[in-house]
C-alpha cells in the first residue's frame, strides 16, 4: 500500500481530513529567529486569549484530504513539505500584515521559569481523567462560537480523541533497526538481525569448544519492529502520533530511545518533537480552537547527575520538590510557541548545545540524557493574568549510550564515573516503568536524577513509548542482545503484558496501528525523505552519505545456509510457551470449578516464574552496579565528603531492592495460600 492510500485510511472521515489541513498562510507565518532577540525580555504570561486566526481551512470548501505525495513534498521547501495544499481557501486567509501584528506578539516567544504554578493541576483533579476536556469545551461554547465549527463537530472530535486515548497502550515497546554503516561494511560485518512483522531474530555466531562455528538464534516479539527501510515519518506514526491527541486529555507521556552508542537514538528522536508539535498545534488551532490552550517547549540535559538548560546556554539548574511532592526545575526556561519553525529552531539550538564527548565506540557520541518537553497548558477563561495550568505533557528523552556503564576499559576516571551514573539511571528508568505498569503504589523515582525529574510523567494518567535502537552488525551483537533484553523486560514483565500474552497482544497492536506490513506501507526509497527543513546542512550531507553506503547486504546465515542454529535462546522458548498457552484456555471445561482453578494455578505459576527471574536479574544488575561503584570509589580515592554521596546512593539502590524483595515475599505468601486452596479443591473432588 502506498503512502497515500495508507493516509487515506488513517484519516478516516472527510471531515477529519478537512480539519487536519494547514493553509500555506499558517505555515508561512513563522517567527524565524525572533525568539533569540526576545528571550528573557517579555513576561511569560501575557494575555493571549484573543482568538487567533491561523489561516486554517476549517470547514472551508474545496479542499481534498491531506496528502502525502513524495514528489509534491519535494517541491515544497521548509515546513510545508509535510502538507500538500491544493488551494488556499480565500475565505480563511488574512493579509500577512494583519497576521504579523498578532504573531509578533511578544507572548509567543517569552521564556518563563518553570515554577510550581506551572505545574499546578490542583483544579484539574487526576481522577477526573478524560472528562476534564468537557470543562474546556463548555467554557468555549459559552464564551465564543467559532464560525466554522459547530458544537456537534467539536464534541465529536473530542469524543474521538477520548476513544483513541482509551485504546493507546500504557507502555509500548518498539524496536528500530538501523542499516549497516560505512565502518561496519568496511569491516565486512554482517547484518545479523532478521525482522518479520513484530518478530525479530538475532543470529549470533558462536564457537564450540572444538572451534567450529554455530549460530545461536535469539527471538523476540515486540509491539512493533521497524526495519532499516522504515522512515522517520513511519517511526513517528508508530510511536508518538497516537499519543498526541491524549495530551489534551490530561495525559503525561514519555517517549524515549534506548540503545548502545551509535545505534540511532539521536537519529530517531530528533525529528519526533517537531512532528509532534505540528500535530499539537494543529489540534490546538482546530479541535481545541479558542479553548485557551498554549504550547510550551523546554529542553534540558542531565549530564553527570546534574541538570543543564539547553535553551539557556547550559545554565546549571536545580531540582526541588514542593510540599505536594511536585518536582520543579528551578530556572528552566520554557518558551511559549505558536509556530512550527520556532520550535524547530529551539530544538536545533538545544541539540547544538548538548554535550558530546569521545569514547572508543563513537567519536560523536552523546554522554548525556537530553529531555525535550512539550507542555500543553490552559488559561482559565477570564483569568488570563494567572499562570496557565498544565494539562498534559509529552517528554522526549534521548538517552545516553546504554553500554556506558560497562565502558570502563579504555577511558579515564571521569568517563567511568559518568558511565556508572548513566547505568544507574537506565536501571532506575526501567524500574519506574515496570512499577508504573504494575500499578505499584511505590514508584522508585529517587533511583536517579533522570527518574526524579520525570516524576510527574510517571504519576496519574501516563503513557510510555520505548524505542529500542539497534545496530544490525555482527560486531555489535552483544550490545544488541543487551538492548533487546532490556526492552523485553520492560515489556514482558509488566502485569498486563506478561510473556504469554505478548505474542498475541503485540500482533494485535501492530494490526491496530498499521494497516499493512510496515515495509509495504512505504514507497520505495523513502528513507531519507521528509526530513525536517531545520535539519542542518552537515546533517543533510550525512544523511545523503548514509543513503549511498547503506546498501543491503545478504547475511551469511541467509546466504549459504551452512551455519545452522545450534540451540535457541530462552526468549524463543518463551515465545513457544506463549503459543501453547491458549490450549489450556480452549480446553473444554468438564468441571468448571476445577479447570478454572487449574488455569488460575498455571497462570500463577507462570507469574511466579516471571517474577522470580525478574528479581534475580534485578539483583544481578544491582550487584554489578554496586561492584562498579565500589571500584570507582576505591580508585577515585575521594575526600570523605564525596564518600557520603556514594554511600547514600548505594543505600538508596539497596533499599529499593529490599522493597522489591519484600514485594516478592508477599507474592510468594499469596501463592502458597492459593496452592493450599488448590490442594483442598483437588482432595474434595477426589
Ligand atoms: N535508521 C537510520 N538510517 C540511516 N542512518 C542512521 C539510522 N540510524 C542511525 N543512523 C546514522 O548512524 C549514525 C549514529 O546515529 P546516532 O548518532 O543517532 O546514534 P546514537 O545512538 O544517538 O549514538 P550516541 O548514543 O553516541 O549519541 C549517524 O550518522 C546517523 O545518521
Amino acid at each position: 500500500m502506498n503512502g497515500m492510500g495508507r493516509q487515506g485510511q488513517r484519516s478516516g472521515a472527510a471531515v477529519r481530513n478537512h480539519q487536519r489541513q494547514y493553509s500555506d498562510d499558517y505555515l508561512d507565518a513563522s517567527s524565524n529567529g525572533r525568539w533569540l532577540q526576545t528571550a528573557g525580555l517579555q513576561s511569560l504570561y501575557s494575555n493571549t486569549s484573543a482568538p487567533q486566526d491561523y489561516g486554517f481551512s476549517v470547514g472551508g470548501g474545496g479542499q481534498g484530504p491531506r496528502m502525502y505525495n513524495r514528489n509534491a513534498q519535494r517541491s515544497f521547501g521548509g515546513m510545508n513539505e509535510y502538507y500538500m495544499e491544493p488551494s488556499t481557501p480565500p475565505g480563511n486567509s488574512r493579509p500577512s500584515s494583519q497576521r504579523k501584528s498578532r504573531e509578533d506578539s511578544p507572548s509567543d516567544f517569552s521564556p518563563g521559569l518553570l515554577d510550581l504554578h506551572s505545574f499546578d493541576t490542583e483544579l484539574l483533579p487526576e481522577d477526573r481523567g478524560f472528562d476534564d476536556s468537557d470543562v474546556f469545551i463548555s467554557n468555549n461554547i459559552q464564551t465564543s462560537r467559532p464560525q466554522d465549527m459547530t458544537e456537534n463537530n467539536l464534541l465529536k472530535s473530542v469524543a474521538a480523541d477520548k476513544e483513541r486515548a482509551n485504546s493507546v497502550a500504557k507502555i509500548k515497546v518498539v524496536v528500530r533497526k538501523r542499516p549497516l554503516n560505512k565502518k561496519e561494511l568496511a569491516k565486512n560485518e554482517e547484518d545479523i538481525v532478521e525482522t518479520t512483522a513484530n518478530y525479530l531474530t538475532v543470529h549470533e555466531t558462536k564457537l564450540k569448544v572444538d572451534l567450529t562455528e554455530y549460530v545461536e538464534k535469539h527471538e523476540f516479539v515486540f509491539d512493533a519492529v521497524l526495519n532499516e527501510e522504515v522512515s522517520n515519518d513511519e517511526v513517528y506514526r508508530e510511536t508518538v502520533e497516537p499519543i498526541v491527541p491524549i495530551i489534551f486529555q490530561r495525559t503525561k507521556a514519555t517517549c524515549f530511545a534506548y540503545g548502545q552508542t551509535g545505534s540511532g537514538k539521536t537519529f530517531t528522536m530528533k525529528p519526533l518533537p517537531l512532528k509532534a508539535s505540528k500535530d499539537i498545534l494543529r489540534l490546538m488551532h482546530h479541535t481545541y480552537r479558542n479553548q485557551g490552550f498554549h504550547l510550551f517547549v523546554s529542553f534540558f540535559e542531565i549530564y553527570g547527575g546534574k541538570l543543564y538548560d539547553l535553551l539557556n546556554d547550559r545554565k546549571k539548574l536545580c531540582m526541588r520538590e514542593d510540599g505536594k511532592q511536585q518536582v520543579c526545575i528551578v530556572g528552566l526556561q520554557e518558551y511559549k510557541v505558536s509556530d512550527v519553525e520556532t520550535i524547530g529552531e529551539l530544538i536545533e539550538k538545544g541539540n547544538a548545545t548538548r554535550s558530546t564527548g569521545t569514547t572508543g565506540a563513537n567519536e560523536e557520541s552523546s554522554r548525556s540524557h537530553a529531555i525535550l518537553q512539550l507542555a500543553v497548558k490552559n488559561s482559565v477563561s477570564g483569568k488570563e493574568s494567572k499562570p496557565p495550568r498544565l494539562v498534559g505533557k509529552l517528554s522526549f528523552i534521548d538517552l545516553a549510550g546504554s553500554e556506558r556503564g560497562a565502558d570502563t576499559t579504555d577511558n579515564d576516571k571521569q568517563t567511568r564515573i559518568e558511565g556508572a551514573e548513566i547505568n544507574k539511571s537506565l536501571l532506575a528508568l526501567k524500574e519506574c516503568i515496570r512499577a508504573l505498569d504494575n500499578d505499584q503504589g511505590h514508584i522508585p523515582f529517587r533511583g536517579s536524577k533522570l527518574t526524579e525529574v520525570l516524576r510527574d510523567s510517571f504519576v496519574g494518567n501516563s503513557r510510555t513509548v520505548m524505542i529500542s535502537c539497534i545496530s544490525p552488525s555482527s560486531g555489535s551483537c552483544e550490545h544488541t542482545l543487551n538492548t533487546l533484553r532490556y526492552a523485553d523486560r520492560v515489556k514482558s514483565l509488566s502485569k498486563g503484558n506478561n510473556v504469554k500474552k505478548d505474542t498475541f497482544s503485540s500482533t494485535l497492536n501492530l494490526k491496530e496501528s498499521t494497516t499493512g506490513p510496515l515495509t509495504s506501507a512505504l514507497p520505495s526509497g523513502t528513507m531519507f525523505e521528509n526530513e525536517p527543513a531545520w535539519v542542518g546542512r552537515n546533517e543533510r550531507e550525512e544523511v545523503d552519505a548514509s543513503e549511498e553506503i547503506f546498501e543491503q547486504r545478504k547475511p551469511s546465515w541467509k546466504k549459504n545456509g551452512k551455519l545452522e542454529p545450534f540451540r535457541t535462546s530462552v526468549a524463543v522458548e518463551n515465545v513457544q510457551k506463549s503459543n501453547n498457552q491458549p490450549k489450556w484456555k480452549d480446553m473444554p471445561k468438564a468441571d468448571s470449578h476445577n479447570s478454572n482453578s487449574d488455569d488460575d494455578l498455571n497462570e500463577l505459576l507462570q507469574e511466579e516464574e516471571d517474577l522470580i527471574s525478574a528479581h534475580r536479574k534485578q539483583v544481578e544488575e544491582t550487584m554489578n552496579i554496586v561492584r562498579m561503584e565500589m571500584n570507582l570509589l576505591v580508585e577515585a580515592d575521594q575526600p570523605g565528603n564525596h564518600l557520603d554521596g556514594y554511600i547514600s546512593r548505594l543505600n538508596a539502590i539497596l533499599s529499593q531492592k529490599a522493597a522489591a524483595i519484600y514485594q516478592l515475599q508477599n507474592h510468594l505468601v499469596h501463592f502458597q495460600k492459593r496452592l493450599k486452596e488448590h490442594n483442598v479443591l483437588i482432595s474434595s473432588s477426589d
